[in-house]
């Protein structure tokens, strides 16, 4: 019988570098990227350091008690209770995703208080923070002239007596993914978000532990996550084309085009110096 080769499981490892569309603002972006082992493919994402502020994630987290039902439909990778709360489907303000077991007593008037205390705040973060962001990274000929938009939006929580893990999957819905961290300190959990080129490789962890840290990728990363202990919150997007010139197959997933880097604008590249000098003046708060 022939014996794999003593280097096998091939070495592999995640590579980060500093983003270059962030360069002149120096603010600790970081792009990541996976390559898959002898198979000329890789994914990349990037991670922002505090694209919300602490007080944004407060204000999100103090609308979501930890006594709040949360929607116990089969969730998409596992078919387990997915443990989420919907806040937009399919472009728009959502009151629930799927039929579930019912939360009993008044569980969905306390979702619905949660969902509608939510929406302003996770509308206007999504319109002028986030999909600018991944308008600018995937670029108007993958977004669409009108930019990126949020088609499903969403907070999940792992905690200890629900759920732990989210096997590994590729965001099939969506163009795009922003994943913002909800935790209050930055040792709310251990683990956390992990992206993987599956087979034998070693996944390898993000650190996302601080509220507001966020991370954008394409759908074609492998990820999942895995919380070794404490409780962890994470407000997830997916986010599609403009919608516009395409009729029915608006919005439908689409795969960035390999090594496409969108070029940014003035005006664009204006807007992410703005929005990296106040995370900055925020975190200096
Ligand atoms: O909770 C997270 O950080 C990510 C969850 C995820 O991958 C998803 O909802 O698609
Ligand atoms: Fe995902």
């Amino acid at each position: 019988m022939k014996s794999l080769p003593s280097t096998w499981p091939p070495p592999f490892e995640a590579r980060f570098e500093t983003y270059s569309a962030f360069n002149e603002t120096a603010t600790g972006a970081l792009e990541g990227s996976m390559s898959w082992p002898r198979i000329n493919q890789s994914a990349a994402f990037v991670v922002h350091p505090s694209l919300l502020s602490l007080d944004e994630v407060r204000a999100i987290r103090g609308a979501l008690p930890e006594s709040l039902p949360f929607e116990q439909h089969e969730d998409s990778v596992d078919g387990y209770a997915a443990h989420e709360l919907w806040v937009w489907n399919d472009g728009e303000y959502t009151t629930q995703r799927r039929a579930g077991p019912d939360p009993g007593g008044d569980g969905h008037k306390q979702q619905m208080a949660a969902r509608a205390a939510l929406r302003p705040l996770l509308s206007t973060l999504m319109t002028e923070r986030l999909a600018p962001l991944v308008t600018a990274r995937y670029g108007r000929g993958v977004c669409g002239a009108a930019g990126c938009v949020a088609c499903s939006s969403l907070i999940r929580r792992y905690l200890p007596s629900e759920r732990r893990v989210h096997p590994q999957h590729f965001d099939l819905e969506a163009l795009a993914t922003v994943v913002v961290s909800l935790s209050l300190t930055e040792d709310e959990y251990e683990g956390g978000l992990f992206v993987h080129t599956g087979g034998q490789a070693r996944p390898q962890m993000l650190d996302l532990h601080r509220g507001g840290d966020a991370v954008v990728h394409a759908g074609d990363l492998l990820h999942g996550v895995r919380v070794n202990s404490g409780s962890r919150w994470s407000w997830v997007t997916w986010f599609g084309n403009d919608g516009e010139g395409e009729g029915d197959a608006a919005r439908q997933p689409q795969r960035r085009p390999r090594d496409e880097r969108a070029t940014l604008d003035a005006r664009e590249r204006n807007w992410l110096k703005k929005v990296y000098a106040d995370s900055r003046r925020r975190d200096e708060l």
